[in-house]
Protein backbone atom coordinates (compact mmCIF):
# COMPACT_ATOMS: atom_id res chain seq x y z
CA UNK A 1 0.00 0.00 0.00
CA UNK A 2 1.00 3.43 -0.92
CA UNK A 3 -0.03 6.44 1.31
CA UNK A 4 0.27 10.18 0.25
CA UNK A 5 -0.23 12.59 2.97
CA UNK A 6 -0.78 16.16 2.90
CA UNK A 7 1.97 16.26 0.00
CA UNK A 8 3.28 19.42 -0.84
CA UNK A 9 6.36 20.24 -2.74
CA UNK A 10 6.98 23.97 -4.20
CA UNK A 11 9.96 24.80 -6.58
CA UNK A 12 11.14 28.18 -6.45
CA UNK A 13 8.24 29.27 -4.39
CA UNK A 14 6.14 27.77 -7.17
CA UNK A 15 3.74 24.96 -4.82
CA UNK A 16 3.76 22.12 -8.09
CA UNK A 17 1.96 19.60 -5.53
CA UNK A 18 -0.66 21.00 -3.16
CA UNK A 19 -1.82 19.03 0.40
CA UNK A 20 -2.26 15.71 -1.80
CA UNK A 21 -3.49 13.37 0.33
CA UNK A 22 -4.72 9.32 -1.48
CA UNK A 23 -4.39 5.98 -1.10
CA UNK A 24 -3.27 3.38 -3.66
CA UNK A 25 -4.88 -0.03 -2.30
CA UNK A 26 -3.64 -3.72 -3.16
CA UNK A 27 -5.52 -5.50 -5.85
CA UNK A 28 -6.75 -2.64 -7.17
CA UNK A 29 -5.08 -0.76 -10.61
CA UNK A 30 -5.14 3.08 -9.66
CA UNK A 31 -4.52 5.44 -12.74
CA UNK A 32 -3.24 8.70 -11.91
CA UNK A 33 -4.44 11.16 -13.88
CA UNK A 34 -3.92 14.94 -14.64
CA UNK A 35 -3.25 17.49 -17.71
CA UNK A 36 0.19 18.20 -18.36
CA UNK A 37 2.50 19.74 -15.34
CA UNK A 38 -0.34 18.41 -13.07
CA UNK A 39 2.26 16.80 -10.55
CA UNK A 40 2.10 13.13 -11.06
CA UNK A 41 5.97 12.67 -11.87
CA UNK A 42 6.44 14.98 -9.05
CA UNK A 43 4.19 13.00 -7.04
CA UNK A 44 5.53 9.71 -7.56
CA UNK A 45 9.26 11.24 -7.39
CA UNK A 46 8.46 12.04 -3.94
CA UNK A 47 6.60 8.71 -2.93
CA UNK A 48 10.38 7.27 -4.26
CA UNK A 49 12.43 9.74 -2.08
CA UNK A 50 14.02 11.01 -5.31
CA UNK A 51 12.85 14.81 -3.68
CA UNK A 52 11.62 15.54 -0.79
CA UNK A 53 8.49 17.32 0.30
CA UNK A 54 7.90 20.78 1.40
CA UNK A 55 5.14 19.26 3.32
CA UNK A 56 3.98 16.14 4.52
CA UNK A 57 4.64 12.70 3.60
CA UNK A 58 4.81 9.47 1.79
CA UNK A 59 4.61 5.46 3.28
CA UNK A 60 5.08 2.82 1.70
CA UNK A 61 3.62 -0.43 3.59
CA UNK A 62 3.61 2.50 6.40
CA UNK A 63 7.25 3.44 5.87
CA UNK A 64 8.75 6.49 4.27
CA UNK A 65 10.82 5.01 0.86
CA UNK A 66 14.19 6.00 3.09
CA UNK A 67 13.44 4.11 5.84
CA UNK A 68 12.63 0.82 3.62
CA UNK A 69 14.89 -2.12 4.07
CA UNK A 70 15.55 -3.03 0.01
CA UNK A 71 12.93 -0.83 -1.25
CA UNK A 72 13.12 -2.83 -4.59
CA UNK A 73 11.04 -5.48 -2.65
CA UNK A 74 8.58 -3.29 -1.33
CA UNK A 75 8.25 -0.82 -4.41
CA UNK A 76 9.23 -1.18 -8.19
CA UNK A 77 9.09 2.13 -10.16
CA UNK A 78 9.11 3.44 -13.67
CA UNK A 79 9.94 6.66 -14.25
CA UNK A 80 11.78 7.56 -17.39
CA UNK A 81 12.70 5.09 -19.15
CA UNK A 82 15.00 7.57 -21.20
CA UNK A 83 17.61 7.21 -17.86
CA UNK A 84 19.17 4.20 -18.67
CA UNK A 85 22.53 3.49 -19.14
CA UNK A 86 23.27 2.90 -22.72
CA UNK A 87 26.02 0.94 -22.50
CA UNK A 88 24.98 -1.74 -20.59
CA UNK A 89 23.36 -4.71 -21.78
CA UNK A 90 19.92 -5.24 -20.20
CA UNK A 91 20.47 -8.23 -18.74
CA UNK A 92 23.79 -6.56 -16.95
CA UNK A 93 21.57 -3.72 -15.82
CA UNK A 94 19.27 -5.78 -13.85
CA UNK A 95 21.87 -8.06 -12.89
CA UNK A 96 23.49 -4.54 -11.18
CA UNK A 97 20.05 -3.71 -9.71
CA UNK A 98 19.61 -7.37 -8.27
CA UNK A 99 23.52 -7.17 -6.78
CA UNK A 100 22.76 -4.22 -5.15
CA UNK A 101 19.13 -4.94 -4.25
CA UNK A 102 20.49 -8.12 -2.68
CA UNK A 103 18.34 -10.01 -5.06
CA UNK A 104 18.93 -13.61 -6.39
CA UNK A 105 20.51 -13.55 -10.12
CA UNK A 106 17.74 -15.55 -11.11
CA UNK A 107 15.24 -12.85 -10.99
CA UNK A 108 16.74 -11.25 -14.02
CA UNK A 109 16.05 -14.02 -15.94
CA UNK A 110 12.78 -14.26 -15.12
CA UNK A 111 11.58 -10.70 -14.72
CA UNK A 112 13.35 -10.76 -19.00
CA UNK A 113 10.92 -13.33 -19.01
CA UNK A 114 7.70 -11.60 -18.22
CA UNK A 115 8.58 -8.85 -20.20
CA UNK A 116 9.57 -10.39 -23.37
CA UNK A 117 13.03 -9.17 -23.25
CA UNK A 118 15.03 -13.12 -23.36
CA UNK A 119 16.12 -12.76 -26.90
CA UNK A 120 17.51 -9.30 -26.08
CA UNK A 121 18.89 -9.57 -23.38
CA UNK A 122 22.36 -9.59 -24.23
CA UNK A 123 22.37 -6.31 -26.81
CA UNK A 124 23.06 -3.28 -25.47
CA UNK A 125 20.47 -0.63 -24.16
CA UNK A 126 21.93 1.74 -26.60
CA UNK A 127 19.87 0.18 -29.52
CA UNK A 128 16.55 -0.14 -27.77
CA UNK A 129 14.04 0.95 -29.32
CA UNK A 130 11.50 3.12 -26.53
CA UNK A 131 9.07 0.02 -26.71
CA UNK A 132 12.05 -2.36 -25.65
CA UNK A 133 12.98 0.32 -23.05
CA UNK A 134 9.72 0.46 -21.01
CA UNK A 135 10.01 -3.17 -21.31
CA UNK A 136 13.25 -3.17 -19.62
CA UNK A 137 11.98 -0.41 -17.07
CA UNK A 138 9.24 -2.77 -15.86
CA UNK A 139 11.36 -5.51 -15.84
CA UNK A 140 13.73 -3.89 -13.23
CA UNK A 141 10.21 -2.49 -11.48
CA UNK A 142 9.31 -6.63 -11.13
CA UNK A 143 12.84 -7.22 -10.07
CA UNK A 144 12.20 -7.37 -6.71
CA UNK A 145 8.62 -8.91 -6.69
CA UNK A 146 6.99 -6.05 -4.68
CA UNK A 147 3.69 -5.90 -3.33
CA UNK A 148 3.51 -1.97 -4.93
CA UNK A 149 4.33 -0.78 -8.30
CA UNK A 150 4.03 2.54 -9.74
CA UNK A 151 4.32 3.43 -13.48
CA UNK A 152 4.95 6.65 -14.99
CA UNK A 153 3.30 6.49 -18.35
CA UNK A 154 4.40 3.02 -19.13
CA UNK A 155 2.61 2.83 -22.40
CA UNK A 156 4.66 5.68 -23.75
CA UNK A 157 6.30 4.00 -26.93
CA UNK A 158 4.72 0.80 -27.16
CA UNK A 159 2.90 -0.43 -30.33
CA UNK A 160 -0.89 -1.74 -30.05
CA UNK A 161 0.49 -5.17 -29.34
CA UNK A 162 2.67 -3.69 -26.37
CA UNK A 163 -0.21 -1.58 -24.94
CA UNK A 164 -2.67 -4.88 -24.39
CA UNK A 165 0.28 -6.23 -23.02
CA UNK A 166 1.36 -3.50 -20.83
CA UNK A 167 -2.68 -3.95 -19.86
CA UNK A 168 -3.04 -7.43 -19.38
CA UNK A 169 0.35 -7.10 -17.05
CA UNK A 170 -1.17 -4.55 -15.10
CA UNK A 171 -4.32 -6.60 -14.35
CA UNK A 172 -2.54 -9.53 -13.36
CA UNK A 173 -0.32 -7.66 -10.83
CA UNK A 174 -3.39 -6.32 -9.30
CA UNK A 175 -5.06 -9.61 -9.55
CA UNK A 176 -2.12 -11.37 -7.67
CA UNK A 177 -3.08 -8.57 -4.63
CA UNK A 178 -0.75 -6.22 -5.62
CA UNK A 179 -1.18 -1.89 -5.25
CA UNK A 180 -0.44 -0.80 -8.93
CA UNK A 181 -0.35 3.17 -9.30
CA UNK A 182 -0.34 4.18 -12.96
CA UNK A 183 -0.27 7.64 -15.12
CA UNK A 184 -0.61 7.82 -18.62
CA UNK A 185 -2.86 10.18 -20.73
CA UNK A 186 -3.96 7.27 -22.93
CA UNK A 187 -7.61 7.85 -21.85
CA UNK A 188 -9.43 4.66 -23.87
CA UNK A 189 -6.51 2.62 -22.07
CA UNK A 190 -7.08 3.90 -18.48
CA UNK A 191 -10.54 3.39 -18.93
CA UNK A 192 -9.91 -0.01 -19.97
CA UNK A 193 -7.27 -0.40 -16.95
CA UNK A 194 -7.87 1.34 -14.24
CA UNK A 195 -10.49 0.01 -11.70
CA UNK A 196 -9.99 3.32 -9.82
CA UNK A 197 -9.00 7.03 -10.72
CA UNK A 198 -6.18 9.20 -8.66
CA UNK A 199 -7.28 12.75 -10.92
CA UNK A 200 -5.16 16.00 -9.76
CA UNK A 201 -4.90 19.39 -11.20
CA UNK A 202 -2.68 22.23 -10.48
CA UNK A 203 -1.23 20.04 -7.77
CA UNK A 204 -4.46 19.65 -6.32
CA UNK A 205 -6.85 16.32 -5.70
CA UNK A 206 -9.48 16.63 -7.79
CA UNK A 207 -11.43 13.18 -7.80
CA UNK A 208 -10.46 9.99 -5.96
CA UNK A 209 -12.89 7.36 -7.12
CA UNK A 210 -13.76 4.01 -8.60
CA UNK A 211 -13.85 4.56 -12.84
CA UNK A 212 -17.01 4.06 -13.36
CA UNK A 213 -18.45 6.17 -10.83
CA UNK A 214 -15.88 9.14 -12.11
CA UNK A 215 -17.70 8.97 -15.54
CA UNK A 216 -21.14 8.28 -14.01
CA UNK A 217 -20.75 11.60 -11.97
CA UNK A 218 -18.87 13.59 -14.58
CA UNK A 219 -19.54 12.75 -17.69
CA UNK A 220 -23.17 13.21 -19.51
CA UNK A 221 -25.72 10.67 -20.48
CA UNK A 222 -27.34 11.36 -23.97
CA UNK A 223 -30.40 9.30 -25.63
CA UNK A 224 -30.50 9.51 -29.12
CA UNK A 225 -33.34 8.51 -31.10
CA UNK A 226 -34.90 8.23 -34.52
CA UNK A 227 -37.73 8.16 -35.87
CA UNK A 228 -39.35 6.59 -39.20
CA UNK A 229 -40.92 9.93 -39.81
CA UNK A 230 -38.04 12.50 -38.89
CA UNK A 231 -40.12 15.53 -39.15
CA UNK A 232 -42.79 14.27 -36.56
CA UNK A 233 -39.94 13.80 -34.01
CA UNK A 234 -38.68 17.17 -34.45
CA UNK A 235 -42.03 18.35 -34.17
CA UNK A 236 -42.26 16.35 -30.70
CA UNK A 237 -39.05 17.13 -29.39
CA UNK A 238 -39.82 21.04 -30.16
CA UNK A 239 -42.76 20.75 -27.99
CA UNK A 240 -41.70 18.01 -24.95
CA UNK A 241 -39.69 20.81 -23.02
CA UNK A 242 -36.78 18.36 -23.00
CA UNK A 243 -32.97 19.07 -23.93
CA UNK A 244 -32.88 17.82 -26.93
CA UNK A 245 -30.04 18.58 -30.00
CA UNK A 246 -31.19 17.40 -33.70
CA UNK A 247 -27.95 15.45 -34.41
CA UNK A 248 -26.32 15.71 -38.37
CA UNK A 249 -27.84 12.42 -39.60
CA UNK A 250 -31.60 12.88 -38.40
CA UNK A 251 -31.42 11.71 -35.12
CA UNK A 252 -31.75 13.86 -31.93
CA UNK A 253 -30.14 13.40 -28.57
CA UNK A 254 -31.74 14.56 -25.61
CA UNK A 255 -29.97 15.02 -21.81
CA UNK A 256 -31.34 14.87 -18.88
CA UNK A 257 -34.11 12.52 -19.15
CA UNK A 258 -34.25 8.43 -18.66
CA UNK A 259 -34.89 6.73 -22.24
CA UNK A 260 -38.10 5.02 -21.01
CA UNK A 261 -39.75 8.90 -20.48
CA UNK A 262 -38.86 9.50 -24.48
CA UNK A 263 -40.38 5.97 -25.82
CA UNK A 264 -43.68 6.82 -23.57
CA UNK A 265 -43.70 10.15 -24.87
CA UNK A 266 -43.25 9.11 -28.52
CA UNK A 267 -45.80 6.48 -28.64
CA UNK A 268 -48.21 8.36 -26.85
CA UNK A 269 -47.80 11.02 -29.91
CA UNK A 270 -48.15 8.50 -32.31
CA UNK A 271 -43.96 8.62 -33.25
CA UNK A 272 -42.68 5.39 -34.32
CA UNK A 273 -38.75 5.41 -33.40
CA UNK A 274 -36.49 2.81 -34.77
CA UNK A 275 -33.74 3.82 -33.03
CA UNK A 276 -33.25 4.85 -28.68
CA UNK A 277 -29.73 4.14 -27.15
CA UNK A 278 -28.34 5.41 -24.09
CA UNK A 279 -24.72 7.06 -25.04
CA UNK A 280 -22.49 7.70 -21.79
CA UNK A 281 -19.50 9.97 -22.22
CA UNK A 282 -16.29 8.43 -22.80
CA UNK A 283 -13.32 8.33 -19.81
CA UNK A 284 -11.82 11.15 -21.74
CA UNK A 285 -15.25 13.16 -22.17
CA UNK A 286 -15.68 13.00 -18.54
CA UNK A 287 -11.80 13.83 -17.63
CA UNK A 288 -11.73 16.81 -20.36
CA UNK A 289 -14.86 18.10 -18.67
CA UNK A 290 -13.99 17.96 -15.17
CA UNK A 291 -9.97 19.40 -15.62
CA UNK A 292 -11.12 22.39 -17.76
CA UNK A 293 -10.77 24.70 -15.17
CA UNK A 294 -7.04 23.42 -14.15
CA UNK A 295 -6.25 23.59 -18.07
CA UNK A 296 -7.20 27.15 -18.22
CA UNK A 297 -5.59 27.97 -15.26
CA UNK A 298 -2.25 26.76 -16.95
CA UNK A 299 -3.14 28.36 -20.03
CA UNK A 300 -3.44 31.80 -18.44
CA UNK A 301 -0.05 31.33 -16.16
CA UNK A 302 1.85 30.19 -18.89
N1 LIG B 1 12.98 19.88 -10.50
C1 LIG B 1 12.07 20.80 -10.81
N2 LIG B 1 12.33 22.12 -10.71
C2 LIG B 1 11.40 23.05 -11.00
N3 LIG B 1 10.15 22.76 -11.43
C3 LIG B 1 9.82 21.47 -11.55
C4 LIG B 1 10.75 20.42 -11.26
N4 LIG B 1 10.11 19.24 -11.48
C5 LIG B 1 8.87 19.55 -11.89
N5 LIG B 1 8.69 20.88 -11.95
C6 LIG B 1 7.44 21.58 -12.35
O1 LIG B 1 6.40 21.03 -11.61
C7 LIG B 1 5.19 20.97 -12.36
C8 LIG B 1 4.63 19.58 -12.31
O2 LIG B 1 5.43 18.73 -13.12
P1 LIG B 1 5.20 17.16 -13.23
O3 LIG B 1 6.23 16.64 -14.16
O4 LIG B 1 5.14 16.58 -11.86
O5 LIG B 1 3.76 17.08 -13.88
P2 LIG B 1 3.05 15.87 -14.58
O6 LIG B 1 1.66 15.86 -14.05
O7 LIG B 1 3.84 14.63 -14.42
O8 LIG B 1 3.03 16.34 -16.08
P3 LIG B 1 3.09 15.50 -17.46
O9 LIG B 1 1.73 14.96 -17.64
O10 LIG B 1 3.41 16.57 -18.44
O11 LIG B 1 4.15 14.47 -17.31
C9 LIG B 1 5.55 21.46 -13.75
O12 LIG B 1 5.16 22.80 -13.88
C10 LIG B 1 7.06 21.33 -13.79
O13 LIG B 1 7.63 22.30 -14.63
Amino acid sequence: MIKVEGLTKEYGGVRVVDGLDFEVRPGVVTGFLGPNGAGKSTTMRLVLGLDRPTAGRTLVDGRPYAELDRPLRRVGALLDAHALHGGRTARGHLRWLAAANGLPDRRVDEVLDQVGLTDAAGRRIRGFSLGMRQRLGVAAALLGDPPALMLDEPVNGLDPEGIRWIRALLRGLAAEGRAVLVSSHLMTEMALTADHLVVIGRGRLLADSATAAFIDRHGRTRIRVRAVDPAKLAALMGRSGLDAQPAADGAWEVTGTAAEEIAALASADGVVLYEIAVQQDSLEEAFMRMTTDSVEYRAVAA
